[in-house]
Parts: structure tokens; sequence; C-alpha cells
């Protein structure tokens, strides 16, 4: 193995993200040369309509996995929140480097938080998933869409057009952006995304000699709160027009994985959560998902939002 190449989206943020596991992999291995492979993504081209009314799966993700599995690259590294429930047959998430803040974040124009924002205030998030969980703190506000980049958001937000955004903090932390953020939302107010803050990285599943190398930027938390989160995924099988969230934490001796899950309606009126605690992370994804649909998630998982 002499070169090793590197799909990746030509976003800030991704290319940022591409090279950290890079440098990571090359002080791993010096003798490896890494090239980066840009891929331009259909989520990189849609910058005028709200993505979950485009509705596909994996919009960020499935020319990057083309490429691998096309061998014109051998890995790639996704926010494991854009990588969909289920991969390209062949290919395989190996590692996940130690998770980062996955609270997303409130950037006000103004300074203020959630709660003391003016009366319908405009607030810009795309994710269905945010909208139900900041209407439910405040029903009166005004939330629109907004798409592009981060950077773009931001500009957005400063050119008067928001008078507040949430972003994921992982994304603006990665960025040096940190000091953005006017407030944190706490997971008990906004539960974070499934993979939220999380880096999967992805190759094919018979690529030895790179799974090798790959398990060393692993990390065995991140990892098992992965695995816990995206078998709740699986299990709800939601599209991404329906609001879902699901965050993990695991004990420091890795004995144990909480899981809590939401699934909720767009208004933010019907929100289910339920929580579970256990050692195997693909069951407690599976018991968080079941107690859901016992208590009604199957009537919101299956409704076409028009929102
Ligand atoms: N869908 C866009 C996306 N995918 C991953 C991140 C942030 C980084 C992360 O969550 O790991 C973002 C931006 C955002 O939601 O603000």
């Amino acid at each position: 193995m002499s070169k090793i190449r590197v799909a990746s989206r030509t976003s800030a943020l991704a290319m940022t993200q591409t090279k950290w596991v890079i440098a990571r992999l090359q002080e791993l291995s010096p003798d490896n040369e890494f090239d980066i492979v840009p891929v331009v993504t259909k989520g990189d081209k849609i910058v005028d309509v709200t993505l979950s009314k485009v509705g596909g799966k994996g919009l960020f993700v499935s020319e990057i996995e083309e490429t691998i599995l096309s061998k014109s690259a051998d890995l790639a590294v996704h926010s494991l929140k854009d990588v969909p429930a289920e991969l390209a047959p062949g290919l395989t998430l190996s590692a996940f480097p130690v998770r980062a803040d996955a609270r997303d974040a409130w950037i006000s124009k103004t300074g203020e938080d959630l709660r003391s924002i003016r009366q319908g205030a405009r607030v810009g998030t795309s994710s269905l998933r945010r909208v139900a969980q900041l209407r439910r703190v405040r029903p009166d506000l005004d939330i629109a869409s907004i798409r592009g980049n981060i950077d773009t958001r931001l500009r957005k937000m400063r050119d008067g057009e928001f008078d507040a955004i949430v972003l994921a903090a992982a994304g603006l932390q990665r960025m040096g952006w940190e000091h953005e953020i006017t407030a944190y939302l706490e997971p008990e107010m906004c539960l974070p995304a499934v993979g939220q803050g999380i880096l999967g990285i992805e190759c094919r599943a018979d690529d030895t000699e790179l799974l090798g190398l790959l398990s060393q930027i692993n990390d065995e938390l991140t990892h098992l709160a992965a695995i816990a989160e995206r078998s709740l995924l699986f299990s709800l099988n939601g599209s991404c027009q329906v609001p879902i969230a699901g965050y993990a934490v695991v004990s420091g001796d890795k004995s144990t994985v909480r899981l809590r899950g939401l699934v909720a309606s767009v208004d933010g009126h019907t929100m289910l959560t339920a929580e579970h605690e256990g050692s195997d992370p693909v069951q407690v994804g599976l018991k968080v998902a079941a107690d859901l649909r016992e208590h009604g998630a199957d009537v919101l998982l299956a409704q076409e939002q028009t929102d």
C-alpha cells in the first residue's frame, strides 16, 4: 500500500474533516501517501430548496460511495449524521474517531438566547428535528428554511435575513468558529440528530489492509454510541420528512450505553421520547425504537409531512 485516495465533498467543513483524518493516518503510517479525490454530491448542488422536500436519503453520500466502490477512491470521511441507515453493499463504516460536541448551537445576531429572543423572531434552520424542538419551546418563532454551507448560513444571518440560526456545534468547532456560538442547546431541550458530532470512515468491506490502519483511529466509546444511535435509526426507518433524534452516552468503562430517542410532529405538538440502557448497543437501539412505536411513533413515521 503506498497511495491511499480519500474521497471528499468539497465544502470547507468536509475538507477540514478529511484533512484532519488524513493527518492522523499519516502519523500512524508515514510511508503512505494520501490523496484527496474531490466529489461534488447532489446535496451540494441543491441549494435553493429544503432538503427534506427533495426527500432523498444519503444526498451527500451516494456519489461518494460510488467513487469508493468503483475504486476511484479507497475511503471517505463522513459526518455520520449525513450517512443513511443502510450503506451501499460492499462498503462498511470502519472507524469512528472520538466524538466532538453532539449539541446544537444557537447563534443570534443580538446575543439573545432562545428563551429571551423577541416574539416572532425569524430563525433559520432546515432541519425538521430542530424545527419541532424549537417550536415546542417557542411556538411564536417564525422559523424559515435556510440552505448552504455553514459560512453561507452565518452570512445570511449577519446580512439580516435571520435573527438567529441553529447549527451543529461540532461543525463550528471543527472550523474554529466556536466564538460565533451564542448558546448551546442542551440535549434535554434539543435532542441531537443520530450521529451528530461523529465522523464515520467508510471503505470497502474487503479492504483488510486499510481496515487495519483505520481501526487505529477508532474510539470505542464513540463506536458504541454510533451503533446504538444507528440501530435506532435503522429500526425506525423514517423518511427525512419526519423529525427523528437519537443521542447515546456510553459509560467510561464501556459497559453501558444509554440511548434517548425522539420522534415528533413538525409542529412540536406531539413529541414522543424513550430511553433505555444496556450493554448491547444494537439491542438498546431496537428497544428505544420499539418503545417509541408503542407510544405511537408509527403514525408519525408513516405521515407525509408537507412542512
Ligand atoms: N447536514 C449538514 C451537516 N452535517 C454535519 C454537520 C455538522 C457536523 C456534525 O454534526 O458532525 C452539518 C451542519 C449542521 O448541521 O450544522
